[in-house]
C-alpha cells in the first residue's frame, strides 16, 4: 500500500522550488534549492489532511477558487499555542502548489484523496447536526454557518441539519427517528445540549439491544455513533476537558478527521428508575446550590454562575449525608497521582483492554462487563456518614474555563472510573481556599477536609431523620410562594427536560420531588437554611436526593482525542525524524 501510494517530484509554492514526498503516511515538502543545514522540511500526516483542491483555493474567512490547470491546494491541520487554556488550537493550514503540468497535478491531487481513504478509516461521511439557537450567547447557529459548515464541505462531509426550537428536540429525535446512514451526531451548543445526545445515543442504543436501561447492574452498549461537539454554550466543561479548547474550529477539525475519544458514563438511578447519565459533574451541596440559585438569573448568561456562586458561598452551607463507595482498584491509578489524562493516555489505554477484552465476541464482552460488578465487590463498600460542604463525583477531570485543571485534575476520560470528592464542613475561609485552588495549580486535595477516591459506584443517602426536616421544607416553600405544587417544580426543572423514564417516575412520585427540591428553593428564597441540598447533574438538577450511581467506562465516543500536551507539541517543531508518527509539524 505504501509502495503504491508514493509519489515524489518537484513541485512550486510561489516561485521558490520544493522536493515535495508522499509516503502513505506523510507529505512532506523540503526547500530543493539551499544548503542541506538550511533546508527546512514540512511534514503534514495524511490522517491531518482536511482535503485538497484543485486551483489556488481559500475557504476561511471567505471560499475564493481561482481554477488554474497546474496549481492544487492542500487543507491541513496547524496547531497553535492557546493563550488561555493547555490545549493547542487547531487552525486550518492551507498551501497552494504549482505543478510543471496539469498530468502531475491531478496525480498528485488523485494520490492524496486515495491516501486520505486508506489512513482515515473513521472520518465521517455524513452527520447528523443539532444546533441550539438559545445556548451560551445564542451564536450556535451563526458559529455553525460561518465557521464549520465551510470546513465540512471541504472535507466533502454532508450535514443535515436541524435547529431546535425546543428542549429535548434533538434527544427525542434520537431516540425515535430513523438514524440510517449517519457516522455521527453533532450538537453545537453546551453541556445541556451534549446532555441532550448523550442521553438520545445511550437510549437509542440499549433499545436497540434489547437492554433495560434502569437497572444498574445491567451491563449497558457502547453507542456506534461518535458524538462531536462544537462548544457554543455557557461552560462548555465537555468540550474543554476532552479537547482542552474552546474554539469551534479545533472541534470541528477533530470531527473532519475523524478522531475517536472514548468517554466513561455515569448512571444516576432512584430506586428501580434511572433518573440522568452524567459525563461532568453529579454535585450534591455547593454545586447543586449554585445551579439551583443560577436558575432565577438564566438572564445574566454565563455570568449567572459567578453571581450564584458568591450567593451561595456566603450563605455558608453544609449537609449531613451517608456515602458509600465501591473504590476502584488502587492499582491502576489514583486521583491524587498529580498525572493528567492527555491525548494517547497509557491509563485509559490500558483500561479499554480492560474493559473490552474481547471486542469481537460480544457475549464475553458482556460477560466480562457485568463481572466487574457482580456481587463479589459488594464485600469492598466503604461508607461514611457526617456533614458535607459538597460531594461530588466526575467521571472526567471537569476542567473548563473557570477551572482550568477541573474538579479533579488527575481523573481520566475513559478508564472506567470516576472520582469521588468529599468536603466535609468547616470554616467558611477553608472552604473558599479550596474552591478558589480550583482556579490555580495548587492542589484543592492537599487539604485536611478534603478527601478524593476513585470509585466504580457511590450511593448517596440521608441520616434518619431527615425525612420530617425535609417535609417541613416543603410546607415552609408552600406557605412561601403560595403556588402549586406541580408549578414550582416546572421552574427547577430547567427546560422540563428530565429524561423521559424520569418524568413517569416523577409524576408518580410527586411528593418524593418535593422532598428534594423544596427546601433548597427555601433555603434560597426565605433565607431559612435549608435541611438537604439538590443534585446537579451536568447542569441540571435532580429530583431526587437519594441516588446511586455507577460508572459505565468507554459507553460513547467523541470526536476528539484528549487533551493535546502543548509543551511536547511544541519540541516536536524541531522536525526530528525520531518522532514523526506522535510529533506533527509546521514551520
Ligand atoms: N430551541 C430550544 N429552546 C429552548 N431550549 C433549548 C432549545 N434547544 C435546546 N434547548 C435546551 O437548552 C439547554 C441549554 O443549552 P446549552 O447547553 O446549549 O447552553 P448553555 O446552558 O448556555 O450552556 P452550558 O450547558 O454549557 O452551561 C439545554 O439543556 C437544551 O435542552
Ligand atoms: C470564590 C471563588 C470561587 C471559584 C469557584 C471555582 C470552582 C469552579 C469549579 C468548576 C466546576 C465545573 C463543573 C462542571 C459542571 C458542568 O457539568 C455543568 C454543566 O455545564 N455546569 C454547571 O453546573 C455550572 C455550575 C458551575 C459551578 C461553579
Ligand atoms: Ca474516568
Amino acid at each position: 500500500m505504501e509502495t503504491d501510494l508514493r509519489l515524489e517530484s518537484s513541485l512550486w509554492i510561489g516561485n521558490k522550488r520544493y522536493r515535495a514526498v508522499l509516503t502513505g503516511w506523510h507529505l512532506k515538502w523540503t526547500e530543493a534549492d539551499k544548503k542541506n543545514g538550511d533546508k527546512k522540511t514540512v511534514s503534514v500526516p495524511v490522517a491531518e489532511v482536511v482535503g485538497v483542491e484543485n486551483g489556488r483555493v481559500e475557504i476561511l474567512p471567505q471560499k475564493s477558487v481561482e481554477d488554474t490547470d497546474k496549481d492544487f491546494t492542500v487543507f491541513y491541520i496547524k496547531r497553535s499555542r492557546s493563550r488561555s487554556t493547555y490545549g493547542l488550537l487547531w487552525n486550518l493550514g492551507r498551501t497552494q502548489f504549482s505543478c510543471p503540468s496539469r498530468v502531475l497535478r491531478d496525480q498528485w491531487t488523485n494520490h492524496l484523496r486515495t491516501a486520505l481513504k486508506t489512513h482515515s478509516p473513521l472520518r465521517p461521511h455524513r452527520l447528523l447536526v443539532f444546533i441550539n439557537p438559545f445556548g451560551g450567547k445564542k451564536k450556535g447557529r451563526e458559529i455553525y454557518h460561518s465557521l464549520v459548515a465551510p470546513l465540512f464541505e471541504l472535507a466533502g462531509i454532508s450535514s443535515h441539519v436541524i435547529v431546535t426550537e425546543r428542549a429535548n428536540q434533538a434527544r427525542d429525535h434520537l431516540l425515535k427517528k430513523d438514524l440510517t446512514g449517519f457516522d455521527g451526531v453533532v450538537c453545537v451548543g453546551g453541556d445541556g445540549m451534549f446532555s441532550e445526545v448523550l442521553h438520545g445515543l445511550i437510549g437509542r442504543t440499549q433499545q436497540e439491544a434489547g437492554l433495560c436501561e434502569t437497572d444498574p447492574a445491567v451491563t449497558l452498549q457502547p453507542c456506534p455513533l461518535h458524538i462531536g461537539i462544537i462548544p457554543a454554550g455557557s461552560t462548555d466543561c465537555v468540550c474543554y476537558a476532552t479537547v482542552g479548547v474552546i474554539d469551534p474550529v479545533s472541534s470541528a477539525l477533530h470531527i473532519i478527521i475523524g478522531d475517536s475519544q472514548p468517554l466513561d458514563v455515569c448512571s444516576v438511578h432512584h430506586a428501580s428508575t434511572l433518573v440522568r447519565y452524567s459525563v461532568s459533574l453529579v454535585g450534591y451541596g455547593f454545586y447543586g446550590d449554585v445551579l439551583a440559585e443560577s436558575e432565577k438569573h438564566r438572564w445574566m448568561g454565563p455570568l449567572r454562575y459567578d453571581y450564584s456562586g458568591t450567593v451561595v458561598y456566603l450563605s455558608n452551607r453544609s449537609y449531613a449525608g451517608i456515602v458509600q463507595y465501591l473504590p476502584a482498584d488502587p492499582l491502576l491509578s489514583s486521583p491524587k497521582d498529580k498525572t493528567r489524562c492527555l491525548s494517547g493516555c497509557n491509563v485509559c489505554s490500558r483500561s479499554t483492554e480492560r474493559l473490552f477484552p474481547h471486542t469481537s465476541d460480544s457475549g464475553s464482552l458482556y460477560s466480562s462487563h457485568f463481572s466487574q460488578y457482580s456481587n463479589d465487590s459488594e464485600g469492598e463498600w466503604v461508607s461514611v456518614e457526617g456533614r458535607f460542604r459538597c460531594v461530588s463525583i466526575t467521571c472526567m477531570s471537569s476542567s473548563c474555563a473557570r477551572s482550568p485543571l477541573g474538579l479533579s485534575p488527575s481523573a481520566h476520560l475513559a478508564d472506567g472510573t470516576g472520582d469521588l470528592i468529599l468536603v466535609w464542613d468547616t470554616h467558611p475561609l477553608s472552604f473558599l481556599k479550596f474552591l478558589y485552588r480550583h482556579t490555580s495549580t495548587q492542589d484543592q486535595f492537599d487539604l485536611p477536609f478534603v478527601e478524593v477516591h476513585r470509585v466504580k459506584a457511590v450511593r448517596f443517602s440521608l441520616p434518619d431523620g431527615r425525612e420530617e426536616e425535609v417535609h417541613e421544607g416543603i410546607g415552609e416553600l408552600n406557605r412561601a410562594i403560595g403556588g402549586e405544587e406541580r408549578e414550582y417544580v416546572d421552574t427547577v426543572s430547567r427546560n422540563g427536560s428530565q429524561q423521559q423514564l424520569a418524568q413517569s417516575v416523577v409524576e408518580r412520585e410527586t411528593m418524593n420531588e418535593h422532598k428534594t427540591v423544596a427546601p433548597i428553593l427555601c433555603g434560597l428564597c426565605c433565607k431559612k437554611t435549608p435541611a438537604v441540598s439538590v443534585w446537579n447533574c451536568d447542569g441540571e438538577i435532580l429530583p431526587f436526593t437519594e441516588i446511586f450511581c455507577r460508572i459505565h467506562g468507554q459507553l460513547v465516543r467523541l470526536y476528539a482525542r484528549g487533551i493535546e500536551d502543548g509543551a511536547a507539541m511544541q519540541n516536536c517543531s524541531q522536525e526530528s525524524d525520531k518522532n514523526k508518527s506522535r510529533c506533527i509539524t509546521y514551520k
